[in-house]
């Protein structure tokens, strides 16, 4: 994204808004209050801990999980291994014009023909033959009209924007170029540098100007924005071959969720249903179910062994709880992990398996901003890959704050872009999505934490961007 330029009076006028925002590292920081009501351990955000939680025993379950960055490339690369694509994407198909925007082009855009098709007014005027002054023909030239009989010297007929131009045609005049006086004969006035002459071809579109019949507009590769449709619909275009959106179900894990109302009884609302689906879609997905799966084990067998789609996302279930069925499923369907617990917080028990040929389960873990973290760090290759869409241009800003890291693993931090400094945000503990909620990107904070000034590499939130992608629909 590009980072905003800040507003005119950002700083005085925006306190309330840094308030709403919670940002981290000041005297605010709940970490910082006199009351002392928590302290970090190991610098690290894991488990339950965060500003109003308690820490949680430094006993993670997957203490040596993959590198973060090797999980990301894991991820991205795990569909080009076996089968398919050489480069992994899903078998091409041809749509038209109107599924193709935020698609993959994997043939290139070869022009059907020439462009302008046909010479063609640039301007409303008069198409002129020779030096004038000109005799006008009575009937005029409209655009989607068929051509004229060719002009002789001496004569204009009076023509419209894109339409043909008459063969024999040397020039046109604007219509704001020319008079025609008492006995109707047409004269270039002097609002032309060089009245009674104008250059030749002046306003005139030459055939092929643009592209000829056959040339290669677009590569491979291409990523199908607004642009690019009308693109090929003016090359002649009314199908596109492209990378179909992977599919994706998406399958919440727990007995403890509630669908709507208020907590009650130990009974918390879901919050990856609503969250999860646009997201994905956001990264490319078609999402072809949503379904809420309770702790038992069958059920979720059932649910993945029925599922067709591309790659299925499970929420929950991936520690090592009583009721944590996602290994011991994954086991049962003789699938292949290819990650199995990563060295970022948070996050750490997010798993990639490969459960038959072409197809994949993403398991995030159940808390919430963990969820999250699982999804930019295992969801948003593999789709990219499976979509053929381009991987994002990667930057970095300074953090505005230091942060505090953890020992050896990596941390996905929420941040707010504000100028050319990324703030990070407080409420950024596993179970909360207050300040991820309120962010532009996530920052990568490196093991050992990050000073200010730290130039963090930033991964965009995708609609921060407003990318081609985004589709909340
Ligand atoms: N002994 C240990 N226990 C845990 C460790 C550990 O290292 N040792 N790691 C913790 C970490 S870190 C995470 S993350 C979680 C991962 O747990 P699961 O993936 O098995 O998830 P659950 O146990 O099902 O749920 C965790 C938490 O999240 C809440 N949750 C679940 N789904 C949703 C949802 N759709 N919307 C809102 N909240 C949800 C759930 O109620 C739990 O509070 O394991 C830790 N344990
Ligand atoms: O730190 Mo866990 O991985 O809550 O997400």
């Amino acid at each position: 994204m590009t980072p905003r330029t800040p507003r005119a009076g950002e700083d005085a006028d925006d306190l309330d808004v840094e308030e709403a925002l919670a940002l981290v590292n000041d005297a605010r920081t709940p970490a910082n209050r006199p009351s002392g009501d928590r302290t970090r351990r190991n610098g690290g955000s894991h488990g339950n801990d965060g500003p109003h939680g308690v820490p949680a025993p430094e006993a993670p379950l997957h203490r040596d999980g993959t590198d973060w960055a090797e999980a990301r490339a894991t991820a991205e690369r795990a569909p080009r291994l076996r089968g398919g694509h050489r480069g992994g994407h899903l078998t091409p198909v041809s749509v038209p014009l109107s599924s193709a925007l935020g698609l993959t082009l994997t043939a290139p855009l070869i022009a059907l023909t020439d462009l302008p098709s046909f010479d063609t007014s640039a301007m409303d005027g008069w198409a002129v033959s020779g030096p004038g002054p000109w005799n006008v023909r009575e009937e005029g030239v409209l655009a989607g009209h068929t051509a004229h009989a060719p002009l002789t010297d001496g004569e204009a007929v009076r023509i419209a924007t894109g339409a043909r131009i008459p063969p024999d045609t040397t020039a046109v005049l604007r219509s704001e170029h020319g008079r025609t006086d008492d006995s109707g004969r047409l004269h270039a006035t002097a609002a032309t540098r060089a009245p009674h002459t104008v250059s030749h071809g002046q306003d005139i579109r030459p055939r092929g100007q643009e592209c000829r019949n056959g040339d290669q507009l677009l590569p491979v590769g291409t990523l199908v924005t607004p642009p690019v449709l009308g693109m090929a619909a003016a090359a002649g275009y009314d199908t596109l071959t492209v990378v179909p959106r992977p599919r994706a179900a998406v399958f919440v894990l727990g007995d403890e969720l509630l669908g709507e109302g208020l907590p009650h009884d130990g009974l918390i609302r879901d919050a990856l249903g609503p969250l999860l689906p646009p997201w994905l879609r956001a990264l490319g997905a078609d999402v072809v179910n949503v379904g809420r799966v309770g702790d038992d084990e069958d059920a979720l067998h059932q649910a993945l062994t029925a599922c067709e789609a591309d790659i299925v996302v499970t929420t929950g279930g991936t520690a090592a709880g009583p009721v944590d069925h996602v290994h011991p499923t994954l086991r049962r369907l003789g699938a292949e992990l290819l990650v199995d617990g990563v060295a970022v917080r948070p996050g750490h028990p997010m798993l990639l398996a490969r459960i038959a040929e072409k197809r994949y389960l993403v398991g995030l873990p159940g808390n919430p901003l963990a969820a999250v973290s699982g999804l930019v760090t295992l969801a948003e290759p593999l789709l990219r890959t499976l979509a053929a869409r381009p991987a994002p241009e990667g930057y970095t800003l300074p953090l505005r704050d230091a942060v505090q890291g953890h020992p050896h693993d990596t941390r996905l931090v929420p941040v707010a872009l504000r100028g050319d400094r990324a703030l990070p945000l407080l409420y950024n503990g596993p179970a909360m999505l207050r300040g991820i909620a309120a962010a532009d990107a996530l920052a990568v904070v490196p093991p050992g934490g990050a000073k200010p000034g730290y130039e963090a590499e930033l991964l965009d939130l995708p609609w921060a961007s407003g990318g081609i992608g985004v589709c909340f629909t």
